[in-house]
């Protein structure tokens, strides 16, 4: 596209800066806000807290705001199973690369209760220095043996309605995961201040 027609006056007014290391989240945050909202990235590994899902979200976007020196949006994912009280919740990434699939559904083959909540939480910050704000979505499902393409963390074994979030088509995980429902309120949340 040689000559691009100019963008509408509101058109790519935002774009976020969004510090991942993960590939597949980042497309996912692509498909989902561009192109109402222009996703750039920057990969940088950033130190994890313990803590609840809002600290570990918040603690997250201050260091990479601080790291870059200006606007950021950081996200962390967890995965909670109501049986384990939550857990393992913002550590899923450590038990996912632990112990797979299966053993991830052997944790819960003492309970009765299989479901799960899926919890996304995004961080913005305008900058170094400013409190950054949350945007959260929840999902709730249970763990099953893995089912559909294995290529994206958990997705095999979050089954949301019968069908695993690797069953599904993107537009359809997209529509109704924890991280489309947090993505949601992050839109609402920049048109609001674009047009305030
Ligand atoms: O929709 C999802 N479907 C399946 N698996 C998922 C999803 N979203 C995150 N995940 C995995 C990636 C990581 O194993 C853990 C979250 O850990 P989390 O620290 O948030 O992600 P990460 O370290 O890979 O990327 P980042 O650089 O943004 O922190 O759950
Ligand atoms: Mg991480």
């Amino acid at each position: 596209m040689a000559t691009a027609t100019p963008a509408a006056p509101t058109a790519a007014r935002h774009i976020v800066n969004f510090i991942t290391g993960n590939a597949n989240k980042l497309r996912e945050v692509k498909e989902i806000l561009e192109p109402a909202i222009q996703v750039d990235s920057q990969e940088l590994d950033l130190i994890e807290v313990q803590g609840t899902v809002e600290e570990v979200t918040l603690d997250k976007c201050r260091r990479a705001a601080d790291l870059i020196q200006g606007p950021v949006l950081v996200e962390d994912t967890c995965l909670c199973f109501n049986s384990l009280n939550g857990l393992p919740g913002p550590y899923i990434k450590w038990f996912m690369k632990s112990l797979g699939h299966d053993g991830l559904n052997n944790l819960l083959a003492a309970y009765e209760d299989k479901s799960a909540k899926a919890i996304c939480t995004f961080g913005y910050s305008p900058g170094p220095g400013h409190e950054p704000i949350l945007f959260q979505g929840i999902t709730e499902g249970k763990i099953v043996p893995p089912r559909g393409p294995a290529f994206f963390g958990w997705d095999a074994i979050f089954e949301y309605e019968g069908e695993t979030y690797a069953e599904m088509d993107k537009v359809k995980k997209n529509s109704i995961s924890h991280r489309g429902k947090a993505l949601e309120k992050l839109q609402a949340w920049f048109i609001k201040e674009m047009t305030a």
